[in-house]
């Protein structure tokens, strides 16, 4: 599914927020959102899947403005890994996933064997499974966060958000996590910190500044050393990583 964005403002009192920013994802891309801290990611993210109103502009996925669309009809399509999510404590890991199938479940119908697979299938695909009956309090950072992608999967969405997923996890986990989130074929726009991983999995990358969008293109169109100079405030090399032409990113500290 497309997900297009048109003109979207959005903020606070007198502060723009998020400012006037157009862009479009084609079906099964995964989008790249980079920016520094503050520059309007989770605020974006949030407008996109419909989460908060946009002040002015719009959204349309595939080809529907989310403005008109009931928010459990939208929960089928649309799943959303937050940062930081909460969740109560006193629950196992299983029952953290099965929450993703709320919104395909009428509140007379039982649990079904679609549920069942949807939400083994999802502790699966994040390595899981052998922690299913552990409560959620016991897990560690990283294992929450796996669950709550889990919890997004078990949704079986057409598009996907997530703002910084590899977030706690060891470097096997985000490398992973992401190269799942790019095999799904799902439409996919993730709020990422590491510019190399943001390089080696994003099909393009938008870079926000001060809530706008300052670049959007290939990785290796906007990871620049000019561009990451203006917005990041680092030096760098940018050279190739040897994966299909994807820039790598080298920090000069001196
Ligand atoms: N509800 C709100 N009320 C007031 N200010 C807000 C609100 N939501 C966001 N902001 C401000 O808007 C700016 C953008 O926040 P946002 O969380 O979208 O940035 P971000 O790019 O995701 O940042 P980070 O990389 O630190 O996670 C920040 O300065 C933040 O303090």
């Amino acid at each position: 599914m497309s997900v297009v964005a048109r003109n979207l403002r959005w903020g606070v009192k007198r502060r723009i927020i998020v400012a006037d920013v157009s862009l479009t994802v084609a079906p099964g891309e995964t989008l790249g959102l980079i920016g520094p801290n503050g520059s309007g990611k989770s605020s974006l993210l949030r407008l996109l899947a419909g989460l908060r109103r946009p002040h002015v502009g719009q959204v349309e996925i595939n080809g529907q403005d989310i403005s008109g669309v009931p928010r459990r009809a939208l929960a089928r399509q649309v799943a959303f890994v937050q940062q930081n999510a909460a969740t109560d404590t006193n629950v196992t890991v299983r029952d953290v996933v099965r929450l993703g199938r709320t919104p395909h479940r009428s509140p007379l119908a039982g649990w079904s064997e679609a549920d069942e697979l949807a939400v083994s299938t999802a502790l699966d695909q994040v390595g899981m499974k052998g922690h299913r009956a552990q409560s959620w309090q016991t897990l560690s950072g990283g294992e929450r966060q796996r669950v709550h992608i889990a919890r997004a999967l078990a949704q079986t969405p057409n598009v996907m958000f997530l703002d910084e997923p590899t977030n706690h996890l060891d470097i096997h986990h985000q490398i992973e996590i992401l190269r799942m989130v790019r095999d799904l074929g799902l439409t996919s726009i993730v709020a990422l910190h590491d510019l190399n991983l943001a390089a080696l999995f994003c099909d393009r990358i938008v870079v926000l500044e001060g809530g706008a969008v300052r670049a959007c293109g290939t990785p290796a169109e906007v990871l620049t050393q000019d561009l990451l100079r203006a917005v990041f405030r680092v030096e760098t090399d940018v050279g190739a990583s040897g994966v299909a032409g994807r820039p790598h990113i080298r920090f000069k500290t001196e």
